[in-house]
């Protein structure tokens, strides 16, 4: 069921158009993330979803009423940012039950809710400390109890990892998802880290220049990229461009077998892994390997072939040394091509 439904967005800053034409539908109890590069618009939109920003065109409803003109307070949607704002002169219950104060509820549901978050925030034994006191992850994990405390019917988090430290993020961003599908609540994630966006996220939308140019899931946007750019922003490396007649795809790499139809001009992308090392036969690639960088579990070789540079991964136990001749293996009847 939609939750929230932006409509022919436009928003610009100085005459220069920072969101164009946003048209999306974001699901309800489904982790959406707002994906893409520093200043391509994700802030705003998140902005504008919370109330904080005015669209100068288009609606957005939540559900199926107009939200255009709702003030922030009375929209239900609660965004925390990575400077979380917690009150420091509060302890962490009290900055948990600090939403349901202003509200006026009664004081033994606030203890009741307040206890509930802290059990299911895993921030038992830390209720009386304050800010200062507590760690990065902690603090986070503070931010959102104090968010979720009021029901909202949108999560709104705005690169709230990005201060963490990589073990930190990794759990903070698996507690997150586990919190979000036990909730079953609704949460939009600002984030321009890919793997974040890829290993949380139920629909992903990436926004270049302020445009959505994909929205769907995130095993979709990796492995069916509509678009160069799209494919790009998630680091392919390697195009291959020519034409397909008789069966064969013609490039200046070769001629291989593919069982598309004629076209004049096709672009195959393949990522460094969907490239394989093999034995000298038809339709291998032969190269000579020109770089290598070890990364730990996967070594990606910089392979030269006639002047053009091929990118591949490769798991350790093919080793290979700079000046190696090797043969390369690309599967053009289950590549991604663009036309
Ligand atoms: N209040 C403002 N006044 C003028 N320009 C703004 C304002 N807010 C944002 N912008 C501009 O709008 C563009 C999009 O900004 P936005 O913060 O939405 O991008 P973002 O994708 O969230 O980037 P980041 O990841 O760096 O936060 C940028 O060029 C930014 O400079």
């Amino acid at each position: 069921m939609a939750k929230i439904y932006l409509k022919n967005i436009n928003k610009s800053y100085d005459n220069k158009a920072v969101l164009k034409n946003i048209n999306i539908v974001i699901n309800e109890g489904q982790l959406t993330v707002l994906l893409g590069p520093s200043g391509s618009g994700k802030t705003t939109m998140l902005h504008g979803i919370a109330g904080m920003v005015d669209f100068e065109e288009g609606d957005i409803f939540f559900g199926d009423q107009l939200m255009n003109h709702v003030s922030i307070d009375k929209r239900n949607a609660v965004l925390v940012d990575q400077n979380l704002l917690l009150f420091p002169h509060m302890t962490v219950e009290s900055n948990i039950a600090f939403g349901l104060k202003m509200r006026r509820v009664n004081k033994s549901v606030i203890k009741e809710k307040v206890n509930e978050l802290i059990r299911l925030l895993e921030l038992e034994g830390h209720e009386k400390k304050f800010p200062n006191e507590l760690s990065g992850g902690q603090m986070q994990r503070v931010a959102i109890a104090r968010a979720l405390a009021i029901e909202p019917e949108v999560l709104l988090l705005d690169e709230p990892f990005s201060k963490l430290d990589i073990m930190l993020r990794k759990n903070m961003q698996e507690f997150v998802r586990a919190l979000q599908q036990k909730l079953n609540i609704t949460l939009i994630m600002v984030t321009h880290d890919q793997e974040e966006a890829l290993s949380m996220a139920d629909q992903v939308a990436l926004l270049l220049d302020g445009e959505i140019k994909q929205y769907t899931t995130p095993n979709e946007i990796y492995e069916k990229p509509v678009s160069k750019e799209v494919a790009d922003f998630f680091g392919v490396r390697n195009y291959f461009e020519g034409k397909i007649s008789g069966g064969e795809f013609h490039s200046h790499l070769g001629r291989f077998s593919t069982n598309l139809p004629n076209c004049e001009k096709i672009t195959f992308m393949f990522r460094p892994e969907q490239i394989g090392f093999g034995e000298k036969q038809k339709d291998s690639i032969e190269g000579i390997v020109k770089r290598r960088v070890y990364s730990g579990d996967k070594v990606v070789y910089t392979i030269d072939v006639r002047d053009f540079h091929i990118h591949v991964s490769s798991f350790i136990y093919k080793e290979f040394n700079i000046g190696d001749k090797v043969y390369l293996q690309a599967n053009f009847d289950k590549a991604v091509y663009f036309i």
